[in-house]
């Protein structure tokens, strides 16, 4: 299977660690963007054939992914249509927030062999997981295609209804980064009570995993897992009831919903104009 990627920036590189080598060679794998930055690294790191803008590398591959900001997409779309030779039918896959299958397919000139997906950075270690939609157009053998590539980074969740994408983003397509702010915070508190960075990093880290093992591991609900934590008149009771007074989990359900609402927007600002 031939892949070219158009963008070959955080997203994309995540995702050529999780196939180069594994799902196809690096050389089967086209890389097309500006930055000679980013190809050199790619080039290096996997094999893959580089070029600063799409080309017929792109017009001979099986899989196209769109990897550019969506703000870029149009602009990206216009240079790709007069490389997609139709006859072919080469699969687009688009992983851009927001960007509607709809107003793709329409800058493709009608286009219907889109899929559109969220994955997610944890790819770069094949720890990602990504929701994804096909267009009505995608064959069953694109829709197999489209799967395994993204399942050589983690697993895929196939949604009946795009609409759905916008919530995928807020929950693991930005998900790493709540993550990451919540460990930034615990390694804060760590060193503000006398540990070092080394130490709470290592203990911060390691509570993360474990508890993310156990709950993936466990049968039962996670507020059960968390209720077992807690001793009544305990230090995770004065932790637990210290985060509830301060709106905490009120305030990550709000800022998830401003997720999706962003991607929503997107679609609808980036979308709008035939
Ligand atoms: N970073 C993340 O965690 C995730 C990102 N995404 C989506 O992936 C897409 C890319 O995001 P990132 O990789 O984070 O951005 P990025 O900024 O790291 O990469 C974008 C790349 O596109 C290149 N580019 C710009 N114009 C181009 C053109 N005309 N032709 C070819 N390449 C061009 C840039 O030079 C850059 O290397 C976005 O649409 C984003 O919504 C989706 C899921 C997660
Ligand atoms: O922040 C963003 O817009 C992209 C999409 C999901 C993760 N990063």
């Amino acid at each position: 299977m031939k892949i070219a990627f158009i963008g070959g920036g955080n997203m994309a590189a995540a995702l050529i660690a999780g196939l180069a080598g594994k799902l196809t060679e690096g050389a089967n794998i086209h890389v097309a963007d500006p930055s000679a930055e980013a190809l050199a690294r790619l080039h290096k790191l996997y094999g893959v054939t580089t070029a600063p803008a799409a080309d017929a590398a792109v017009s001979a591959a099986d899989v196209i992914v769109l990897a550019v900001k969506p703000q870029s997409m149009r602009e990206v779309a216009a240079q790709l249509l007069p490389l997609i030779d139709p006859s072919r039918q080469p699969l687009v896959i688009s992983i851009a927030a927001g960007i509607r299958s709809a107003d793709l397919s329409r800058w493709l000139g009608g286009y219907g062999a889109i899929v559109r997906c969220m994955p997610n950075t944890p790819a770069l270690i094949g720890m990602g997981i990504t929701g994804m939609v096909a267009m009505a157009g995608v064959s069953e053998a694109q829709v197999k295609a489209a799967d395994d590539i993204l399942r050589a980074v983690g697993p895929t969740v196939w949604l009946d209804d795009e609409n759905k994408i916008d919530a995928v983003t807020a929950v693991s397509g930005s998900g790493p980064a709540y993550v990451f702010y919540f460990l930034e915070a615990m390694q804060q508190a760590a060193e503000e009570m006398g540990l070092s960075a080394e130490q709470g990093k290592q203990l911060a880290l390691a509570t993360f995993t474990g508890a993310a093992q156990l709950a993936q591991q466990s049968s039962e609900p996670v507020s059960l897992l968390r209720e077992r934590v807690t001793s009544k008149g305990g230090t995770t009771y004065a932790a637990l009831t210290s985060m509830e007074s301060g709106g905490v989990k009120a305030a990550i359900i709000t800022a998830m919903k401003a997720a999706a609402a962003r991607g929503k927007e997107l679609g609808e600002e980036l979308g709008s104009a035939s």
